[in-house]
């Protein structure tokens, strides 16, 4: 790819070249920035101010490690061992889910119940059912300053990286993070966020590469219906949703119809919000006979 005296520079170039002759790389330029970046230990924004610099072979070899492993098809996040979500900077490990941009849309859709309802400076209780990375958890108690969290998760792994992000981002002394199955150990809460595992099982072996072979099954794998975990979840919720409380799930783009019709059926009501693409992808459920400051009845948008 290069020869001795190569600079940083030129080394990208020719890495965002290679990724984008693989073809099935959509954002190649970018692509090969973070790895540079990230096999540099440099943060990406400041490669610009060291484009000039002659490499050593060590780094060379490490920047070509980390390209050769994505023409094998491994995702950026997984090469480089974190992925960004809402500004904040999160650990994976093999057992998390990398955390994607549409889960932002939860974070959003909870903080606009709390902006509509209590405002953000309230001691709120939080309880995060699948936490993974605690991506969601987190993003929500670096908005909400006086808000405690726990977050939840099958795989004592996940709880574990989940911890440590915590941790790291200064908000381990506002959470708690446990092995446990659904919300069976949580005591009720004010919020309540999942984005549990939703995907058919029989669709998991037909899903993109990167994700099939790359995210833990444990993290993808909903049931027959992709329903299982809503199920679960929906089915202890009058026991663990605070009154006045308010859960948010992330669905699937066709899961909403049956989502709202599992929360009715247990005496709920729901709303649907979608994600910036326009695709269903959150839903919030409350208690039927409760409406938020300033609703009117019949809606709450
Ligand atoms: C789709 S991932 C979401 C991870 C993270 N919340 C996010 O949005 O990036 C679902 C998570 O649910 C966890 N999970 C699966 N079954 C579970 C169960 N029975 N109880 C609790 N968590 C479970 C998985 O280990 C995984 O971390």
């Amino acid at each position: 790819m290069t020869g001795p005296a190569a600079t940083l520079g030129a080394v990208r170039r020719a890495a965002a070249r290679r990724l984008a002759e693989l073809g099935t790389d959509a954002t190649p330029a970018l692509d090969a920035r973070l790895l540079v970046a990230g096999a540099l230990g440099v943060a990406p924004d400041r490669l610009v101010l060291i484009d000039d610099r002659a490499l050593s072979d060590a780094e060379i070899g490490a920047i070509e490690a980390a390209i050769e492993r994505r023409l094998a098809g491994e995702p950026v996040a997984r090469i480089l061992g974190e992925k960004e979500f809402w500004g904040l900077t999160f650990q994976l490990a093999d057992a998390t889910l990398v955390p994607r941009p549409d889960t932002e849309t939860l974070v959003e859709a909870a903080l606009a119940w709390i902006d509509r309802t209590q405002g953000r400076d309230r001691p709120f209780r939080i309880v995060d059912i699948g936490t993974g990375t605690g991506a969601i958890l987190i993003a929500l108690l670096s908005e909400l300053p006086q808000a405690i969290g726990l977050g939840v998760d099958l795989s004592e792994a996940a709880a574990r990286t989940a911890r440590a992000n915590a941790e790291r981002l200064g908000f381990g002394d506002r959470s708690l993070f446990i092995r446990g199955s659904w919300g069976e150990s949580s005591a009720p809460a004010d919020v309540i966020v999942s984005n549990p595992p939703y995907i058919r099982s029989e669709v998991i072996q037909t899903l993109d590469r990167e994700v099939r072979y790359h995210d833990p099954l444990l993290a993808l794998d909903g049931g027959d219906d992709g329903l299982d975990a809503y199920r679960a979840i929906v089915a202890d919720l009058d026991r663990m949703m605070r009154p006045g409380g308010a859960t948010f799930f992330e669905i699937g783009f066709d899961q909403a119809q049956s989502l709202s019709a599992l929360a009715e059926q247990a005496g709920f009501a729901a709303v649907v919000h979608a994600d910036l693409a326009g695709h269903d992808r959150v839903v919030e459920i409350h208690r039927s006979n409760w409406l938020p400051t300033g609703s009117k009845p019949g809606g709450f948008e």
